[in-house]
């Protein structure tokens, strides 16, 4: 009855039908009787797991003439039974995973997850799954792992041969699909966490796979093969990652910025021996047998190089060429950012992979340009200017690591500790970028931090001309392919006469540019430009080889009137800055001074307050005793003259000799010649 109770609707409209059906059925006669028949449990039963059946039932009854009463404990078995079915199957389901299947499970926010869903959109099952989800980017939507990692290549690719149009990602959606891997059947699911709703639906999914079976070796084989696709996507590029803080929270991480197209060694000016024995070096460092020889002697498998030069003199990309040669990822943290302090910089380093290049940029910023050894008395000397210092900013390497704690700045010993503490990543290759080496503190590149020092300088001749032929040289690719007649069948003979032909227009065009830049470098003095400034002068002509000769002149002028305007700004810039920081201070002092004086005026009348306060208490007592000597003064009137600072003065001169009074005067006691 109280289930009944519950359902009044469909009690009423299960009663409806029954008056109805009935009345159609069984005519006439029985109307009577079935119109008093009261609603069936079952009925309401029905209704409830079949909403709208009751409605449903009568219609049928009224214009098919079935009666559908007949079937109600069939109907409601079924019922019944779906709902049975629908726990006990995902119960069992549950049990069988447990017990009898495999999982593995995909976290959204590792890097994994990129490489497992870069498998799946490669098979048969997504782009056939009739529910699925379209990327132009299958990267994980995780904060940790969202950087926009836009495929360049893969897209400049894609634009030219799919008129400029992104490569579209199928991947099955929300639910489960089964597929069959190496003649096993596992199932893919993807599935949206209900909790954290404040994140978007692509960060809330859920990943697994599972194989029937308690042996997991198929889904570890499924991930190497993803994971090595993973690595051939991007075997010839350089992985770069940068050192940052993670949205909205203080915690260091490392962020996946770009996947570069390699650089070649060959494209970086630099002294060729220089640069031949950089690449043996670190060659050597990378073998098997040199970590062996390492260990052996106990010594930190770590190998350290200074790169140091004028800005824009290829620091950056002979780190990334380096990287790009020995097919490693290249972490870069820059020192002059606020984010680079002690706790940030040891936290990244520890997660730092086995084999990787480590770039540390400005490594001459701020404090780390002061030695260790005159840290202490820099670091007194300072104080006040520390003051003034941004959050994040170096402070003097003091050796005392305890000083920056609190304030969370780097000092040279917390960041010696970094490179060569216990916690320190063996087997990485670190690179420090400096404009300014004679500043650094010599513990910084002794041997066995910078085991190799490179320098670079400004453009001299030689360099001027590799930058000249480095830009206006005829590269493959540089042509536009779109319209050549490379699609046209040609007989070997053709192939080879047009083959020469364009050998000889090459050799002719080296030629050219080989007369243009010597004289492109005659023109432009020497140790004046940094190879970026002659790269971006030269990047403006870069269909005018002949236009560049024609201005680098009046480019030089200009140039050379920029700096000088800029030096003169600077100075004045300078100059103010001093002036009105001498200003400020002499504000400051005259403050200061005028500070003083008011406190000491407030002491001197504190003192004579004072003085006037301990003469007023002994005023009473003289008074009362005059009284008491037989005065005939009313008593109550004294206290009112006691109240005269110079009245009690005068007063007690007259009863104790003299008295030295605060401006030093001293009276004559009464009857005193
Ligand atoms: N020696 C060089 N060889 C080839 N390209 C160079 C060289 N120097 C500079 N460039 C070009 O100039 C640009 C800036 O170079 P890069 O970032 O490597 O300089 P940097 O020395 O690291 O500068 P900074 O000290 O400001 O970081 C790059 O585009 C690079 O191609």
């Amino acid at each position: 009855m109280s289930f009944l109770a519950l359902f009044p609707a469909a009690m009423a409209s299960s009663s409806l039908w029954s008056s109805s059906g009935t009345n159609e059925s069984q005519g006439s006669a029985n109307a009577s009787d079935n119109l008093q028949t009261p609603p069936t449990p079952q009925l309401a039963l029905i209704d409830f797991f079949f909403p709208g059946f009751s409605m449903f039932a009568g219609a049928i009854s009224k214009y098919l003439h079935i009666d559908l009463n007949l079937y109600l404990p069939l109907l409601l078995l079924t019922g019944v039974l779906t709902v049975v079915w629908n726990y006990a199957s995902s119960y069992l389901w549950e049990q069988l995973e447990s017990y009898f299947m495999s999982v593995v499970d995909i976290r959204t926010d590792d890097e994994i997850y990129n490489i497992l869903m870069a498998w799946v959109a490669n098979q048969r099952f997504s782009q056939g799954a009739r529910r699925f989800v379209v990327n132009t980017n299958l990267n994980s939507r995780s904060w940790r792992l969202w950087y926009f990692d836009y495929d360049d290549e893969e897209e400049e690719q894609a634009s030219e041969s799919k008129k400029k149009k992104k490569v579209l990602s199928y991947t099955p959606s929300f639910g489960s699909h089964y597929f069959w891997y190496r003649g096993r059947l596992l199932l893919f699911r993807r599935s949206s966490k209900e909790s954290n709703s404040f994140m978007l639906v692509s960060e809330r999914e859920e990943i697994s796979i599972s194989c029937f079976g308690r042996n997991p070796w198929i889904l570890k084989e499924l991930l190497m093969e993803a994971r090595q696709m993973y690595l051939q996507k991007d075997e010839h590029k350089t992985l770069i990652y940068r050192g940052t803080l993670k949205p909205g929270s203080t915690e260091p991480t490392w962020q996946r910025c770009m996947a570069r197209a390699s650089r070649p060694f060959s494209t970086v000016i630099l002294n060729e021996k220089t640069k031949q024995e950089l690449i043996d070096d670190v060659t050597d460092y990378l073998r098997p047998s040199t970590q062996r020889w390492y260990a052996n002697r106990g010594i930190p498998y770590r190998r350290g190089y200074m790169l140091h030069g004028p800005p824009g003199t290829g620091k950056s990309s002979l780190s990334l060429a380096l990287a790009g040669f020995f097919k490693m990822r290249i972490y870069i943290v820059s020192l002059s950012s606020i984010t680079a302090n002690e706790e940030t910089l040891a936290a990244l380093f520890a997660e730092l992979p086995r084999r990787c290049v480590v770039l540390l940029e400005d490594i001459d910023t701020a404090g780390l340009t002061h030695t260790r050894e005159g840290g202490q008395a820099q670091s007194q000397n300072q104080s006040t200017d520390d003051d003034d210092m941004v959050p994040g900013q170096l402070t003097t390497g003091n050796g005392n690591t305890n000083n920056n704690g609190p304030t969370g700045r780097l000092s040279l010993s917390g960041l010696l500790n970094i490179l060569d503490g216990v916690a320190s990543q063996e087997g990485r290759v670190l690179i420090m970028t400096t404009n300014h080496r004679k500043q650094l503190d010599s513990a910084l590149i002794r041997p066995g931090r910078v085991d190799m020092i490179v320098e670079f300088g400004l453009a001299d001749e030689e360099m001027t001309e590799a930058i000249f032929r480095a830009i206006f040289a005829h590269l493959d690719g540089d042509d536009d392919n779109s319209n050549t007649a490379a699609d046209v069948p040609l007989d070997a003979d053709e192939r080879k006469r047009l083959e020469v032909e364009k050998a000889k227009v090459q050799a002719a065009h080296d030629a050219k540019v080989e007369i243009q830049a010597k004289a492109f470098s005659a023109k432009v003095p020497t140790h004046e430009f940094s190879p970026a400034e002659l790269q971006g002068y030269l990047m403006k002509y870069k269909r005018n080889a002949q236009g560049a000769i024609d201005n680098i002149e009046a480019f030089v002028e200009q140039t050379r009137k920029d700096r000088k305007e800029k030096q003169l700004k600077e100075a004045e810039e300078k100059r103010k800055a001093e002036a009105k920081k001498k200003e400020e201070e002499a504000k400051k002092q005259a403050e200061e001074a005028k500070k003083k004086e008011e406190e000491e005026k407030k002491k001197d009348e504190e003192k004579t307050k004072k003085a006037a306060d301990e003469k007023a208490s002994s005023a009473p007592t003289t008074a009362e005793t005059v009284a008491d000597d037989g005065d005939k003064k009313p008593a109550k009137e004294e206290p009112k003259e006691a109240k005269s600072p110079e009245k009690l003065e005068l007063k007690a001169e007259g009863e104790s000799g003299h008295e030295k009074l605060d401006s030093g005067y001293v009276t004559p006691a009464s009857g005193d010649p």
